[in-house]
């Protein structure tokens, strides 16, 4: 008798990780100089609410997060530590001390309020294929934050990198105000990704309002980063029950 077994192909979708960025945590506690409030604290809050990642950003004047912060965060995170930041030497060091799941990419310059572009992965090849190496050689898991334009893709997987992280703001913007086409470039990104075997991540901007339908638009999104939003609504959905607090403080 012929025994004949049929495996049918099983594709497991992923659920999109969500790594929180604590930028703004650190933002209002250097407000005063204090330690309000506690990053250490909120960090594993986040971690027990469900957040599958924790983000930080240091940026050279340490405006927000601290290069000690950085530090002080690596036994503190339980899930995935992504550290992001342009690969100056300060920062290529810390990231080798601290030594978190992942380290992603950014060129920032000096005096930039925010993140603002993706690398140009084909005029800065030698320089990035050479700080993605040290980082892989020393077991760090690379991303490269780049708009979702083609040759800039092609360039990342040609600098050896495991990751790109798609640079959102554009999307989100006009998102905002209703042009729902705004995700075509980086679902047409997505698939190039995907036939490159680049794993994807994406950030900037992304909120409660576009994160679904964002989510829902790219095909193997693995992680989003979010922070500015993320942060802001934790405090309006929060006000209500801290106001009630107050006023319940205050009733002699
Ligand atoms: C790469 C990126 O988009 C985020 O890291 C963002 O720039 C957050 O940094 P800030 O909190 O300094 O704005
Ligand atoms: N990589 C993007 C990030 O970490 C958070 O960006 P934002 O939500 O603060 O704009």
């Amino acid at each position: 008798m012929l025994l004949r077994i049929f495996v049918s192909k099983v594709t497991i979708i992923e659920m999109t990780k969500l790594s929180v960025n604590v930028n703004k945590i650190a933002t209002l506690r250097n407000a005063r100089g204090g330690d309000v409030p506690n990053l250490i604290k909120t960090v594993k809050d986040i971690e027990r609410f469900g957040a599958q990642g924790i983000t930080i950003h240091p940026r050279p004047d340490e405006r927000h997060i601290r290069y000690q912060d950085a530090r002080d965060l690596k036994d503190v995170v339980t899930t995935e530590f992504n550290i992001e930041g342009n690969p100056v030497e300060k920062f290529i060091n810390l990231v080798l001390e601290v030594r978190p799941e992942q380290v992603t990419l950014v060129p920032d310059s000096v005096d930039a309020i925010t993140s603002n572009a993706g690398w140009n992965t084909v005029k800065h090849k030698i320089f990035l294929k050479e700080v993605i190496e040290e980082f892989k050689r020393n077991g760090i898991r690379t991303s490269v934050f780049v708009d979702p334009i083609p040759e800039m893709i092609e360039g990342a997987k040609l600098i050896g990198t495991d990751r790109i992280e798609l640079y959102t703001e554009d999307f989100a913007t006009k998102f905002k105000n209703g042009q729902l086409s705004a995700v075509k470039p980086y679902v047409e990104a997505a698939l190039l990704a995907q036939d490159l075997n680049l794993g994807l991540n994406a950030g900037h901007d992304l909120s409660l309002e576009n994160i679904q339908f964002f989510s829902e638009s790219i095909p193997d999104l693995l992680e989003v980063s979010i922070g500015h939003a993320l942060i802001a609504e934790a405090l309006y959905d929060g006000l209500e029950k801290t106001i009630k607090s107050y006023l319940k403080a205050l009733d002699k």
